[in-house]
């Protein structure tokens, strides 16, 4: 174990992202009634480039004026190599409500894309004499995000949250599908004839587990592009939550309550991590460090682990 202990990351539930176009305000109302935990109203690429002004003011209004209740609310930019980025920041900065909460830069590269939008802000936060500081999320989505990603957990003090974008990410890594996460049908394994499905996500997904961890920042895996799979989705999901993520963006409305039944501990998991946790106090009053609960071993490291399942569900039920 380091000297520096592993910070905890912000402490709100971030189980589901909803995502919808900026250019499409009829289904931000929608939005807010869902039952998804982030809100994330896009200006990127589910806009079009002759949409984007519009999309922006869209998005603006309806920051005010919706009822997004206790969600938290996020507006994804441009990217840095587009000519829409600054305009956004400072359009939402300069007129939006204090409601924001983040805003969510895609494509990082590097550190120093996070410090070039977080000089802007900071700039516009002090012009306008904005209160709220706005949080920062981020996507990794290129081969140079993921060769950088632990810089970029520690660039500043704003990031909140770090997500896979797998549809840009394979794209920039010149992976050979067109699919959006989940099962690739040409990465196998053959054993004795029979094929053996590995995950082809899953070496980004444990490198930016391991720098958020690091940082105190959310892992969250991105989208899974087809929303007809609900089994697709749930078994990637699945396999984000156990990697440590802690949820999924939903790209249709229907992806909301697989993406919450997946990163809702269910209460079986819940009890269990209660009786691990009794069954060590039990342990260290007899001076053990280790003891035998349902015939395997639970030590202090169990501890740690069943502090996460119950920490994860009380932020989820508070
Ligand atoms: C995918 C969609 C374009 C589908 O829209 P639509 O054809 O309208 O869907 P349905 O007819 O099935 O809709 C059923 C009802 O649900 C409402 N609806 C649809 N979408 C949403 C939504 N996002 N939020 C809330 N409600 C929604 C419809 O209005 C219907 O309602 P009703 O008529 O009352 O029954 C669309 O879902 C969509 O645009 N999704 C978001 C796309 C998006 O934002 N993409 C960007 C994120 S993914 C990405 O960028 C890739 C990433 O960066 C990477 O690199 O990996
Ligand atoms: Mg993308």
């Amino acid at each position: 174990m380091s000297f520096r202990i592993q910070p905890a990351p912000p402490a709100r539930p971030n189980r589901c992202q909803l995502f919808g176009p900026g250019s499409r305000p009829a289904l931000f109302e929608k939005m807010a009634a869902s039952a998804a935990d982030v809100i994330n109203l896009d200006l990127e690429d589910s806009v079009a480039p002759d949409d984007k002004a519009q999309a922006r003011r869209n998005i603006i209004e309806a920051i005010g004026d919706v009822d997004w209740g206790s969600k938290t609310l996020s507006v994804r930019i441009n990217a840095l190599d587009t000519p829409f980025w600054y305009r956004d920041v400072v359009d939402l900065l300069e007129n939006a409500s204090e409601r924001l909460d983040q805003i969510m830069i895609p494509k990082v590269g590097n550190a120093a894309d996070i410090y070039a939008v977080d000089a802007l802000v900071t700039a516009v936060e002090a012009a306008r004499g904005r209160t709220k500081r706005i949080g920062f999320e981020v996507i990794i989505e290129s081969a140079a995000g993921i060769s950088h990603v632990e810089e970029i957990a520690a660039a500043s003090p704003r990031l909140q949250a770090i997500s896979l974008g797998a549809a840009d990410f394979a794209a920039s890594m010149g992976m050979a599908t067109t699919g959006i996460g989940g099962t690739q049908e040409n990465y196998y394994m053959l054993h004795e004839g029979q094929k053996h499905w590995s995950d082809p996500w899953h070496w980004a997904q444990a490198a930016i587990v391991a720098a958020c961890r690091t940082h105190g920042i959310l892992p969250v895996d991105g989208p899974f592009g087809d929303f007809s799979d609900d089994d697709g989705f749930r078994a990637q999901a699945l396999r984000s939550a156990t990697l440590g993520m802690v949820g999924k963006w939903a790209i249709h409305p229907r992806q909301v309550a697989l993406a919450n039944e997946v990163f809702t501990p269910s209460e079986k998991v819940v009890a269990e991590a209660r009786e691990i946790l009794v069954a060590m106090d039990e342990a260290r009053k007899t001076g053990a460090g280790a003891t035998v609960y349902k015939g395997r071993l639970v030590d202090i490291a169990s501890i740690r682990q069943a502090q996460m399942i119950v920490r994860q569900a009380e932020l989820i039920n508070a």
